[in-house]
Parts: C-alpha cells; structure tokens; sequence
C-alpha cells in the first residue's frame, strides 16, 4: 500500500518557556501543504528500508520509519515489512518531513494489518517519536501547544490564497535553532491572532527562530524580504527553518530567486 506524507508550515511561532526536560513549550499553528513523500510498505520476510529521491542524512536504522516499525512491533504482531520511501520534502527545512514519514507510517501499518489505533492511539505512539509527529495523524489545520503536540483544531482554510515556499541551499540544525532562542511569554495567544484577516499578521505574527537563525544566515533572511518585494501578505521562515513561506493573493514571479534556491509555487 502506498500513502503520501505531506509538508507542514508553521503560521507564527512562540518559544514561550524552557522545561526541565531540555525541550520547549511553544504554541504554533501548524498548516499542512502540498509537498508530499511517496512511502510504501510490503509485507516481507525482513524489515527493509530503501530510498529514492533526496539523500537523507544518517543511517537507515535511525530512520523514522524504521524506528516507528520497531515501536509498533513492541505492542502489536506485525510482520516485518519492505518499506520504500521516496524523498521530496527538503531535509532541515522546518517542513517536519521526517515527522510526516513516521506518523504516515503509522497510519500505514494501522490501516495495512488492521491494528485497530484510534486517533489517540496513533498520535500517542506518534509523540514518542518527535514532538512534530502527532500532528501530521490528521494532518488539518491546528493551534498547537507543549511541546507542539498538543492540539486545538481551529478552522483556518488558505485555499483561496497562493502559498509559494522558498528553500535556500542552507540546513538548519533543529536543536541547534532552540539554542539560539531566549523564551518569553506572550503578550496575546496565536490563536486569537490567527482569526484576523491575512493581510494583518504581518503586524502582530512572528517566528521566534527569525532573529537567531538570520543572524547566522542572512541570505534566509532575504528571501523573506524578497517575498514581501514580490507582494506576499504574510511571509515567515517555516519552524526552524531554513525554508520560508509567502501567502499571496496572485502567484507571484520568483524566477529571480531560483538559481539560488529551491522554489515551490502554490503548495
Ligand atoms: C521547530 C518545530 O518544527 C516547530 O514546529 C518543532 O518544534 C520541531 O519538532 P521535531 O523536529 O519533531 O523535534 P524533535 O525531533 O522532537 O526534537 C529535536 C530537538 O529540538 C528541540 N525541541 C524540539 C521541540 C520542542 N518543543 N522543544 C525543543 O527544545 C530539542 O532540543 C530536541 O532535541
Ligand atoms: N524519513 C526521514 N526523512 C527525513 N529525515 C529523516 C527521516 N528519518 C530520520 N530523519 C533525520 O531527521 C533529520 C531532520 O529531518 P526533517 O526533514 O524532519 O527536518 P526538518 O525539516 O528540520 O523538520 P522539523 O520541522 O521537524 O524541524 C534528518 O537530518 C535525518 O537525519
């Protein structure tokens, strides 16, 4: 069976406090777009992983979707599986692309050998596996908090927009990002800003990672004045970036900006 993990956008980013765990309470709203993995699993006589597509980093057992296999296996009788992903979602982008494997893949081997996971259940296992993976179980349009897996739905629908995504040739390291933040609290919570027209959060919706992670790349930061330049009502580095998103009204010409960068038009 084949399955299609998408990207996600984070729309405004609030590092709010520093927990005795090493992570971060945050809150976030995280979009889903249209850049997809291909992932598919085939029942076998041996756990397999193979990839086509972009390189990914590390080694085939750190893989999310093989860790995700291992952690299922623990609770549930499931036979090992071929599992084949092929790469397009950029790699250290702050699109969660290794995220969305894992949970897909969850929702693979549920619906594959009928494990019968809840929602819960799925996002559950999901959260063991990194903090953005709950979200892309349902994939819809949340305000997230803790940890960013914890979820509020909220009905926020861009289609009427064109989502443009810029992806410089630069990776950013997560951990290392959150290093660079200093956290504070938050004056009025994402999800009433959220609810004002697009044109307005411009004004009042930031990413915290923008003024450490610019510091140490500028070009990033002049993608995002570039989609501004090409009339984006609201554009921000995605997550920890490096990527970084413009919301129009009309698809713009970035044809300037494509020699040096990766450019995903209407995602
Ligand atoms: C930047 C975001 O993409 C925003 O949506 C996420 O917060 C990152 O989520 P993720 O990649 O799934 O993160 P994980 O794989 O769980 O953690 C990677 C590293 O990021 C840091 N981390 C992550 C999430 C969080 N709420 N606080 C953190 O401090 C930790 O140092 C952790 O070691
Ligand atoms: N299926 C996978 N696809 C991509 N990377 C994976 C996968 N499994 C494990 N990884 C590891 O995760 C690292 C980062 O992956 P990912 O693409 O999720 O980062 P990101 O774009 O920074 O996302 P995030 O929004 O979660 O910060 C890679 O360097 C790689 O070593």
């Amino acid at each position: 069976m084949v399955i299609f993990p998408n990207a996600k956008i984070n729309i405004g980013l609030n590092i709010i406090e520093r927990r005795a765990d090493g992570y971060h309470n945050l809150e976030t709203v995280f979009y889903p777009i249209k850049i997809n993995d291909v992932l598919e699993i085939i029942e076998s006589d041996e756990l397999s992983f193979e990839s086509t597509g972009l390189d990914i980093p590390g080694r085939v057992e750190d893989n999310l979707c093989v860790k995700a296999w291992h952690m299922l296996k623990k609770d549930h009788d499931v036979p090992p599986v071929k599992i084949h992903l092929h790469k397009n979602i950029p790699i250290g982008a702050g699109l969660g692309g290794g995220s969305a494997d894992a949970a897909f893949f969850i929702r693979l081997m549920n619906e594959t050998f009928n494990l019968k996971l809840s929602v819960d259940d799925m996002q559950n296992y999901a959260r063991r596996l990194g903090a953005d993976c709950a979200f892309f179980i349902e994939s819809k349009p949340v305000f997230a908090f803790e940890v960013g897996d914890e979820f509020e739905a909220i009905k926020l629908d861009l289609s009427a927009y064109k989502i443009v995504l810029v992806m410089p040739e630069v990776h950013v390291s997560t951990s290392e990002a959150y290093r660079g933040v200093k956290p504070a609290d938050v004056k009025t919570s994402l999800i009433e800003l959220i609810d004002m027209p697009v044109a307005n959060w411009r004004k009042y919706i930031k990413n915290d990672f923008e003024e450490s992670v610019f510091k140490n790349h500028v070009e990033i930061r002049g993608v995002k004045a570039a989609l501004y330049e090409a009339g984006a009502l609201f554009a921000s580095m995605s997550g920890s970036g490096a990527s970084v998103f413009g919301i129009f009204n009309e698809l713009p010409d970035l044809s300037h900006l494509e020699g040096e960068n990766q450019v995903f038009y209407d995602i």
